[in-house]
């Protein structure tokens, strides 16, 4: 397994926002987490990237126990994880591979490279002030790709985009997580994203956040618009708005 969550449980203070979470992930898998509005899904996502201590549980990265961020191995986009605002784009994207060490001319082709992958050819000069929600988001996430970590962590990462973008940089996000062989974990509200991107989803129940099911999606994944494509819909919908026996 990459990452081993094993009875996580999560609080702030007194409130308790996730008990005890189960699940795992295996080597270049994707991996989605689905659940109703505040039920504990980004704090989940934060633990992962060992920014949230665990209040019981644990979880681990091939097999070394999680205490803290593991940069090389882990890379996230987090909603308020915000770019330098005085770096322009190209220049964010730069900063994994700066840490690193990657020479100057070998950082620009590579930030290049990524930006045009995430349609953001033409704004590589601009500064993140000079750029839409979703243009930031798309950064974000050309820089998170720049990181050499196997893992990335991403957490509604189209949220600011309309419906035909989230599809189009869904498709190519796959493409380049497959090409470079990453593991991914992804929050997501969209139920349709859910199923259009993931290998498995991870139902999260309201809060405190408990493991309702984890659905594995056939391969090759279904096409938007089939048969299949609607029972999976249709099913995770069906999980999220399940009424808990009283
Ligand atoms: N830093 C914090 N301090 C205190 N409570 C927090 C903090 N972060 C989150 N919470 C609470 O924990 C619960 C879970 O929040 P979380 O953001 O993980 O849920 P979520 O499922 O990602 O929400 P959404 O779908 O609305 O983005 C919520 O009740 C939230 O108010």
């Amino acid at each position: 397994m990459r990452i081993a969550v094993t009875d996580l449980d999560l609080r702030y203070g007194d409130l308790l926002a996730a008990e005890k979470i189960t699940f795992d992930v295996r080597p270049g898998e994707f991996v989605s987490l689905i659940g109703p509005s505040g039920c504990g899904k980004s704090s989940v996502l934060r633990a992962l990237g060992g920014l949230q201590p665990p209040a019981g549980g644990e979880i681990t990265v091939d097999g070394d126990r999680v205490r803290g961020p593991l940069p090389a191995r882990i890379a996230y986009v987090f909603q308020d994880l915000a770019l330098f605002p005085w770096r322009s784009a190209r220049r964010n994207v730069e900063v994994p591979l700066e840490l690193r060490g990657v020479p100057r001319r070998q950082r620009r082709a590579r930030a290049d490279e990524l930006l045009a992958k995430v349609g953001l050819a033409d704004a590589a000069d601009q500064h993140p002030a000079q750029l839409s929600g979703g243009m930031r988001q798309r950064v974000a996430i050309a820089r998170a790709l720049a990181s050499d970590a196997g893992i990335l962590l991403l957490d509604e990462p189209f949220a600011a985009l309309d419906e035909q973008t989230r599809l189009r940089l869904g498709a190519e996000l796959l493409r380049l997580l497959e090409e470079e062989g990453k593991t991914v974990v992804f929050v997501t509200h969209s139920l349709q994203e859910a199923a259009y991107l993931s290998d498995r989803i991870v139902v999260l129940s309201p809060r405190p956040a408990t493991v309702k099911e984890i659905l594995t999606v056939p391969r090759p994944r279904p096409k938007i618009g089939s048969d299949e494509f609607h029972r999976l819909h249709a099913r995770l919908t069906d999980l999220l708005f399940e009424v808990e026996p009283a």
